[in-house]
């Protein structure tokens, strides 16, 4: 079975004035449908641009991403952004949702970017869907700047799963929450790559690590184990 991403040779150098950072230095990586990743390691690392670069959301100095057996190194802005909205859901750490709209709003958002068009009657069944698989219905008008942390979080993997995506990317998904309420946004998450999604998850915290199928320790941009 081919991989669903495959990281070759990835190397990220970023510069800020004259100084320069290698932020991810060699590494390849291969993600298979299914798969339930966390990416761990010390502040700084390369965490989250290894996660941003297998997302397609920073282009690597060199090294290739391939997704679904295509090579996305030469893939137009537009192409890149129709992969990214198909293939990927994304969860950070803080939320980045829109305070002033409601939970049902926040969730329509991906949907508005999406090739598929879509009417207001499946629009109001999928984010009812949604809602449902993150427990969240009864907040549905309510307004994001009204919930609590790990509703906001649900709220944030609702609007990441809308779109029905392949792979669920997520940066330090509880890194905001209580340790509680970090459990429940990873059971959450588990029972959608139940539902046969890939979850890559970086993240600080050793027992969230420890839920996963597969560890990858990085070290200075690299994989160390
Ligand atoms: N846009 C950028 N411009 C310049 N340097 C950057 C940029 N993004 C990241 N870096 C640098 O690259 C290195 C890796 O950063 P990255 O955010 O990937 O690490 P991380 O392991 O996710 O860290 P943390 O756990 O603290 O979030 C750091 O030294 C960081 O300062």
């Amino acid at each position: 079975m081919e991989p669903i991403i495959k990281g070759t040779e990835l190397k990220k150098e970023f510069s800020s004035g004259k100084t320069k950072v290698l932020a991810v230095k060699d590494v390849s990586i291969e993600i298979n449908k299914g798969d339930k990743i966390a990416i761990t390691g010390p502040s700084g690392c390369g965490k989250t641009t290894l996660l941003n670069i297998l997302g397609l959301v920073v282009k690597p100095t060199s090294g290739t991403v391939t997704i679904n057996s295509k090579n996305t190194e030469n893939l137009s802005e537009k192409e890149l952004a129709t992969h990214r909205n198909k293939v990927f859901g994304y969860v950070v750490q803080e939320f980045a949702l829109i305070e002033e709209y409601t939970v049902f709003e926040n969730i329509e958002i991906p949907l508005m970017y999406s090739s598929d068009k879509y009417s207001k009657k499946k629009k109001k069944e999928v984010i009812t869907d949604v809602l449902k698989k993150v427990d969240l219905s009864v907040k549905v008008n309510e307004k994001a700047k009204n919930l609590s942390g790990g509703q906001r979080q649900r709220v944030a993997i609702a609007r990441a799963i809308v779109n029905d995506p392949q792979i669920i990317l997520a940066d330090e998904p509880t890194g905001s929450l209580d340790s509680q309420t970090g459990e429940e946004i990873l059971k959450i998450l588990n029972s959608l790559v139940k539902q046969r999604k890939t979850l890559v998850l970086v993240t600080h915290d050793h027992s969230l690590a420890q839920k996963c199928d597969k560890q990858i320790k990085m070290s200075d941009g690299e994989i160390v184990g």
